[in-house]
């Protein structure tokens, strides 16, 4: 009964800083109770049960059952515990619980150690869940990992399942001696001849709609930047809360050399991130930076050699992932606020708009056909 207390009076010091669901998830949450696969188990039914009183009827206000009426009692305690929390928080907590109990439809729960689970079914993003932590792999070694339209998408989707699964965090890497090579330039090259302006509009929104997810996405998320990044899968890493990195990295972004603008919020993330002097001469020049230059700039959190890169860091993160997960989703929500996160969205719609225009520009198609056409690599 103290820890259900202790619980509940640390939810009223968290709840007190999140209090945004709507009504409506509330009502979601208690449908979602009803429909569980699995007993959550006493200790959290009480919390539930109280969360749910004091949500829909305020503090506790019916007498003490009797000192043999154990359950009730356990119940009202519990309920009681809750003070004079407000309604709309109790109903906060109540639907942060309530999402911590139900894995969304594609995503498995947490797992038991050891036991991994394949998400999504793609040969090019391989999604798992293992130990508290979704892991999204770039999966086109052969291509240095680049990522096709339909990646892109993919990446999207997983990353919307994965803010609902059960998981703690999620971590992005790649498989093979990159870690992408960033856009798939033959996605250019795909296009239904004549209709170049359509793809690029297409594009524009698939682009939007990826790094949106990025800014939205609530639960932390880690970058383990397993060799040479470009472009789009360097201008995300803004865009993450921990980046680690093998010594083995490089970071470049060359996108004058392509006739593109930067993109993923870069304009705005570079800048904040490792000051503008720095920020020009890798989004204007395209300076390609070393692991140890992308650390010193603030881009990288820590810089492993490459032979202990994998055990060194998987290590840390299932021992972070263990950490309470709500804790990590609200310390997270105040470092990027809202306001923060609406700058960033609108940074994307400007980022987007400009790069559909780029896309028709002769520098960027004669840019395009020179790789294509194998007389031009970074
Ligand atoms: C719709 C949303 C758009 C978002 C906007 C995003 C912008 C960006 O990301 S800009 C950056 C785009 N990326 C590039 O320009 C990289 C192009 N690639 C290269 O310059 C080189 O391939 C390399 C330096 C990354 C690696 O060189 P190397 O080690 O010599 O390996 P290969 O060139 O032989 O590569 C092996 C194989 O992979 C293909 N490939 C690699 N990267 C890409 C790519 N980005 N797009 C398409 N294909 C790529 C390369 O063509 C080789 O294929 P094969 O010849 O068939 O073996």
């Amino acid at each position: 009964l103290l820890q259900v207390v202790r619980f509940l009076a640390a939810r009223v010091h968290l709840g007190r800083a999140t209090m945004r669901a709507s009504q409506k998830d509330f009502d979601n949450a208690v449908k979602q109770v009803k429909l569980l696969k699995e007993d959550p188990g006493n200790e959290v039914k009480v919390k539930l049960y109280a969360l749910y009183k004091q949500a829909t009827e305020g503090s506790c206000n019916v007498p003490k059952p009797g000192v043999f009426d154990f359950i009730n009692k356990v119940k009202w305690d519990a309920w009681n515990a809750l003070g004079s929390l407000p309604k709309e928080t109790a109903r906060q907590n109540y639907v942060d619980l309530v999402s911590s109990l139900i894995p969304s439809s594609e995503a498995s729960s947490r797992g038991e150690p050891g036991t991994q689970e394949k998400l999504l079914a793609s040969e090019d993003v391989v999604v798992t869940s293992e130990d508290g932590i979704t892991k999204i792999v770039f999966n086109r070694p052969t291509k240095k990992n680049a990522i096709t339209t339909q990646m892109y998408q993919e990446i999207t989707q997983a990353l919307k399942t994965a803010s609902k699964d059960n998981s703690a965090m999620t971590v992005f890497t790649g498989n093979g001696d990159y870690y992408s090579s960033g856009n798939d330039l033959t996605n250019f090259t795909s296009t239904p001849s004549g209709n170049i302006e359509e793809f690029a509009k297409r594009g524009a929104d698939i682009l939007r709609d990826f790094v949106d997810t990025f800014i939205d996405f609530p639960k932390p998320l880690v970058a383990v930047v397993n060799g040479p990044a470009v472009g789009i899968s360097v201008t995300t890493l803004g865009l993450f809360d921990v980046v680690y990195a093998s010594d083995k990295a490089t970071f470049h972004t060359p996108f004058s050399h392509l006739g593109q603008t930067p993109e993923a919020c870069s304009s705005y993330t570079f800048p904040k991130i490792m000051g503008p002097a720095k920020a020009n001469e890798m989004l204007i020049f395209g300076k390609k930076l070393t692991a140890g230059e992308a650390y010193a700039q603030g881009l990288v959190t820590e810089v492993f050699p490459d032979s202990t890169l994998q055990k060194e860091v998987w290590a840390r993160l299932k021992a972070y992932a263990k950490l309470p997960p709500n804790a990590m989703r609200i310390s997270k929500s105040l470092i990027k606020s809202s306001s923060e996160r609406e700058k960033l969205h609108a940074v994307n719609a400007e980022e987007c708009t400009t790069l559909q225009a780029r896309w028709l520009s002769e520098e960027c198609i004669g840019a395009v056909t020179s790789f294509m056409s194998r007389k031009a690599k970074l």
